[in-house]
C-alpha cells in the first residue's frame, strides 16, 4: 500500500462508496499525477468494484472499514440517507486513525457527521456537480474548526482534480450552492431540451436543432467563461435593436424569467435545509 503517514506527501486516499462520483474523483486523481496504489475504494457491490479495477486500475474492498482503517483521507461518497449508517459503523476506524474526512453528500451539515463518526475530526464537506465526471465540475466546500490549512489544500486538490473549487465562508451557503451549481446543470438542461422542442415545432430538423442548441450553449459559457465582458453586457451586444433577440428577450422577460428562477433557487436551498434537517435528526 501507498503510505502510512498521516497526511504526509503521498497519502493515501479511500473512497467509502464507489459510485459515479466517486470514481469520477478517483479518475481525475489519476489524471492529475495520484498514483494507483495511492487510491482505493469500498462498495458493497462486487460488479461495480470489478468495473473500476479494470478501467481504472485501482484497488477496491467490499469491507467499509479496511479503508477507513488505512486511508489517510477518506471521502464518503454514499446517498446521503445512507451516511448516518455508514458513519456510525466507521467510527471505530476513524477515531484510531484520525484521517480527513471530506463528505460529497448533499445535505449532511459537519456537525450530524462528525457525531456519527464520534467526535473531534477534521472534516471538510463538498458540493461537487455532475460535471465532475468529465472534469469540468464546480464545487463548494466549507470546513470545520480542526481542518489545518494543509488539510484544506488537500481537500481542494481533490474537488479541483475534477473542476473549479469556492472555499464558503458559512456552512448555510452549501444550501445555496446545492441550488446554484449543485442542482445547476439540471436547469441548464431543462433550458436545452425546451429550446429544442420549440425549434423542432417551429420545423427544424430534429438532429439540427439538438446540434444549434448545445453548440450554442457551450459557444454562450466559453464566452462568459472568457470573462472580457458580464453576461448581460454580451447578452445586449447580441440583441441588435428592433431585432429578433429583443423580442425573445423581452417575451422570456414578460414572462417573468427572473423571478421565476428566483422561486426556483429559493426552492431548491429550502429543500435542502429540509434534507439536512431530516437527517440531522437520525442518531
Ligand atoms: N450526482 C450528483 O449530481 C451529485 C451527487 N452528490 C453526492 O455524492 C454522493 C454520491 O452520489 P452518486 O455518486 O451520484 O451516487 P451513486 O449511487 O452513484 O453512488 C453511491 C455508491 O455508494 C454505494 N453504497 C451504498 N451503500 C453503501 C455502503 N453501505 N457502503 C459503501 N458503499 C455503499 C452504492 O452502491 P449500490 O449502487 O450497490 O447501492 C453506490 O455505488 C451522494 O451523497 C450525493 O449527494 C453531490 C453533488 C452532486
Ligand atoms: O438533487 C439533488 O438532491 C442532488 C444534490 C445536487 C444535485 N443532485
Amino acid at each position: 500500500m501507498a503510505s502510512t503517514s498521516t497526511h504526509g506527501a503521498h497519502p493515501l486516499i479511500g473512497f467509502i462508496g464507489a459510485g459515479n462520483m466517486a470514481r469520477s474523483l478517483a479518475s481525475g486523481l489519476l489524471k492529475n499525477g495520484w498514483g494507483k496504489n495511492q487510491i482505493i475504494l469500498s462498495d458493497p457491490e462486487p460488479s461495480q468494484r470489478q468495473a473500476i479495477e479494470s478501467v481504472l486500475g485501482v484497488k477496491t474492498l467490499a469491507d467499509n472499514q479496511a479503508v477507513a482503517a488505512q486511508a489517510d483521507i477518506l471521502v464518503l461518497a454514499v446517498k446521503p440517507q445512507a451516511l448516518g449508517e455508514v458513519a456510525a459503523a466507521l467510527a471505530p476506524s476513524v477515531q484510531k486513525k484520525k484521517p480527513l474526512v471530506v463528505s460529497i453528500a448533499a445535505g449532511v451539515r459537519l456537525e450530524d457527521l462528525d457525531r456519527w463518526l464520534g467526535g473531534g475530526l477534521p472534516i471538510v464537506r463538498a458540493m461537487p456537480n455532475t460535471a465532475a465526471l468529465i472534469g469540468s465540475g464546480a464545487s463548494g466546500l466549507y470546513a470545520n474548526e480542526r481542518v489545518s490549512e494543509a488539510m484544506r489544500n488537500q481537500a481542494e486538490s481533490i474537488l479541483r482534480a475534477v473542476g473549479v473549487t469556492v472555499w464558503l465562508a458559512d456552512e448555510s451557503l452549501m444550501d445555496v450552492v446545492t441550488a446554484l451549481s449543485g442542482s445547476g446543470p439540471a436547469y441548464f438542461f431543462l433550458v436545452m431540451e425546451t429550446l429544442e422542442q420549440a425549434a423542432i415545432e417551429s420545423g427544424l430538423d430534429p438532429k439540427q436543432a439538438r446540434l444549434l442548441t448545445l453548440e450554442t450553449a457551450f459557444g454562450a459559457a466559453k464566452m462568459a467563461l472568457e470573462g472580457h465582458e458580464e453576461p448581460s453586457q454580451l447578452r445586449r451586444r447580441v440583441t441588435s435593436p428592433g431585432g429578433t433577440t429583443e423580442q425573445a428577450v423581452k417575451v422570456l422577460e414578460q414572462g417573468g424569467i427572473r423571478p421565476l428562477f428566483k422561486k426556483a433557487i429559493e426552492a431548491a436551498v429550502n429543500r435542502s435545509r429540509e434534507i439536512a434537517d431530516m437527517f440531522g435528526k437520525k442518531a
